[in-house]
């Protein structure tokens, strides 16, 4: 369902992923590992966000590459600091997302925002809201669409605690059809979600 071979990526003379490989089928992963290792960047080269040296990522079978529309059609990805436009109200961020992926609005996402406790904040600015309400909306924006590969940067990182068990019930809801990779310092959060842990370093050559 997951994919990639051979990523590659350097930061000037620094060297961050090489010759990474993987395969991941359906389930819930915890890539784990110290700061500044490369978790991140890893999972921005699989969302396409960042642009890899070398190498190749296939979501669904579809590479990222040769077919991005398909391949980001089947993908969800919540980076740690989220990347909002200030000026859009929650509902019109919301409206733009199923619009790049060119789809509706599910009532499933809104029950989602719901649950998060954001049916308030959905007509607020994202430039007005807090961080945690911020990143709330992006964690509620991964369920647009129909993606089977969903990858979470940090994803417990500044929620409150019944946001925090509503996303771990969402993803526990998610990982039997469908990858969730998450990046994370929190072991309590990976078990709570039923992640295979996998260290960074042994997928980094
Ligand atoms: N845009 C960038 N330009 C230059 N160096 C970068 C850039 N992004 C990341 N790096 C460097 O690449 C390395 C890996 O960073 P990355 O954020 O992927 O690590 P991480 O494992 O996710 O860390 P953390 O656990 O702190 O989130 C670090 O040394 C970081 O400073």
């Amino acid at each position: 369902m997951l994919r990639f071979e051979q990523v590659c990526k350097s930061y000037g003379a620094k060297s961050v992923l090489r010759n990474v490989s993987h395969h991941f089928a359906c389930g819930a992963f915890a890539l784990r590992g110290p700061n500044g290792i490369g978790k991140s960047t890893l999972l921005g080269v699989l969302a396409g966000a960042v642009e890899a040296d070398s190498g190749t990522v296939w979501i669904d079978k579809q590479s990222l590459r040769d077919a991005s529309i398909a391949a980001r059609a089947r993908l969800a990805y919540a980076p740690d600091e989220c990347p909002v436009y200030p000026f859009m109200t929650g509902r019109e961020l919301l409206a733009f997302v199923a619009f790049a992926k060119r789809c509706t609005l599910a009532a499933e996402v809104l029950d989602i925002c719901a649950r998060f406790g954001l049916g308030n904040h959905l007509d607020t600015r994202c430039g007005d809201m807090s961080l945690g309400t911020q990143k709330k909306l992006m964690l509620a924006a991964a369920w647009i669409g129909e993606p089977c590969v969903m990858l979470f940067d940090e994803p417990s990182n500044g929620l409150d605690a019944a946001a925090r068990l509503v996303l771990i019930e969402l993803l526990r809801a998610r990982s039997g059809n469908n990858v969730i990779l998450v990046s994370t310092h929190d072991h309590e959060f990976a078990h709570a979600i039923g992640a295979t842990v996998i260290e960074f370093d042994t997928l980094n050559g």
